[in-house]
């Protein structure tokens, strides 16, 4: 990688067109500049108007966000897509001059993307555009660390590029991305929910609880739809809106592409590694909130104390400590659960911590542990296997691994659930729950009605 210093946009790319001279093929140059406080949904709002496909992340804790508009490069990959994207970003990394003077790791060249829920899966009805992993370098990317704010621009050029023309366009797309103001205007309303077969779904979970029963499969993920209308095409400003202020301790994610947009908002951190210093989380078990402060501490207390919900949530543990320990050394893990609470309901939590062995990277831990317990089963084979040929439901991004990472292959992996694929005024919300022995039908049924509330209420419903 080469590093150079320039103050502006078109100062950069003079520098970087000096290196370009010797080499025959186009070069990426990203260029980040610290820029005063904007406003975040008003940025990704003026996305919109350069018709240009978005990208939203921010972590649980909302310190780290990212908001991506256009494409840079785009990594694609339909098979062997982890260990496609890692070479070819690798390879890419490579060749890129990176102008960047913070020493902050979110800022520079950042690709942002997701992979497929089961990458064996080919059918794309629903999930038209979204086919297998892919991860763009956004053209402008707005960061935001703590309350620092930085631009990144990231661009083509090549030997007998015209700076001073691609420069004019990149300063003038950003000022309109940095001085647009998103007036609320249009909320979304909501017209017509739809429930695809839950009397079907009530028999599949039966079906499980009878396969477990007779086998030595302990435990199958399965999900269900329901199909929305909205009175008008989507305004996905106003979904953002509503996830970042009702989701507390959630990651919300938006992702773009052909006029569709998969959103969400979800509690499960799959993987998150800085250096070497790897983090995962066990989520599993489910129960709704209490009205008052009373009754919500009860729930918690049974809901800690509840073999059914622990047992769902120990299966993840296991399989997530067994995996980390292939990559990792001094694994340290609590042995009880804590609760997690969210707006609509609260989980079983168990944080997961350890060093990253030399020679692995966030990309190879993520290959390894998705699919965790907590979306497919276990094991993991035989989960998927039973998924794949009951589970009427095309999956496609939910319940898979989005994320972002930077050139060295810091980052961080949510688990896509809580969330929806979005097409001018229709969507589809997605919600899924661990079916163990003890479980009842009618109860799993009600946990994946309390799962589609968050997207339903940032629907307007
Ligand atoms: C599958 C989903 O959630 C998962 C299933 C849970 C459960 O069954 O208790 C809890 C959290 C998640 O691991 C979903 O929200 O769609
Ligand atoms: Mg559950």
């Amino acid at each position: 990688m080469i590093e150079t210093k320039g103050t502006n946009i078109e100062g950069a790319l003079q520098a970087a067109l000096e290196q370009v001279k010797q080499t025959t093929s186009p070069t990426l140059v990203s260029i980040t500049e610290q820029i005063n406080k904007v406003d975040i949904l008003s940025f990704f709002h003026a996305g919109k108007k350069l018709v240009k496909n978005r990208s939203f992340w921010s972590n649980a804790d909302r310190d780290i966000l990212f908001i991506g508009v256009g494409n840079a490069y785009t990594i694609k990959a339909t098979e062997n897509s982890y260990d496609v994207t890692k070479a070819e970003w690798n390879n890419l990394m490579k060749r890129t001059i990176i102008n960047n003077p913070y020493k902050n790791a979110y800022t520079g060249p950042i690709a942002i993307g997701g992979f497929p829920f089961d990458e064996a899966n080919d059918s794309y009805d629903l999930w038209q555009g979204f086919e297998g992993s892919q991860f763009r370098i956004p053209q402008y990317m707005l960061s935001v660390d703590n309350e620092e704010y930085y631009l990144t621009v990231n661009t083509w050029i090549e030997q007998n590029s015209d700076i001073e023309k691609i420069a004019n366009i990149l300063n003038e797309e950003s000022n309109i991305l940095l001085h647009s103001a998103f007036k609320p205007s249009e909320k979304n309303q909501l017209l017509l929910k739809y429930e695809v077969d839950p009397d079907e779904w009530k028999q599949l979970v039966r079906k499980v609880t009878d396969y477990i029963d007779s086998s030595t499969v302990n435990k199958v993920v399965l999900a269900r739809e329901l199909q929305v209308e909205l009175l008008h095409p989507c305004n996905i400003t106003d979904v953002l809106k509503q996830l970042l202020r009702r989701q507390q301790n959630s990651y919300v994610f938006a992702w773009e592409t052909d006029g569709a947009c998969f959103i969400g908002a979800s509690p499960e951190r799959l993987v998150q590694v800085e250096d070497d210093q790897l983090l995962s989380t066990c989520l599993a078990g489910t129960a709704p909130r209490g009205k008052t402060m009373e009754e919500d501490n009860q729930i918690s207390q049974s809901l800690l104390q509840d073999e059914k919900n622990r047992e769902e949530h120990q299966i993840v543990v296991n399989m997530i400590r067994d995996s980390v320990l292939s990559y990792a050394r001094q694994v340290r893990i609590p042995d009880q659960p804590v609760i997690y609470p969210l707006q609509n309901m609260q989980h079983l939590f168990t944080p997961v911590r350890a060093e990253l062995m030399f020679g692995y990277t966030l990309l190879d831990v993520v290959k390894k542990l998705h699919p965790t317990p907590a979306l497919s089963g276990f094991p993991q084979k035989e989960s998927l296997a039973f998924i794949r040929e009951h589970e009427t439901l095309e999956r496609g991004w939910y319940g898979a691994p989005i994320g972002w990472f930077d050139h060295k292959f810091n980052g961080e992996f949510a688990v896509a659930i809580r969330s929806g694929l979005i097409r001018e005024e229709k969507a589809s919300l997605f919600a899924g729950c661990g079916i163990v022995k003890e479980s009842d039908p009618d109860l799993e049924y009600e946990e994946t009605k309390i799962k589609f509330t968050p997207m339903l209420e940032a629907l307007g419903g």
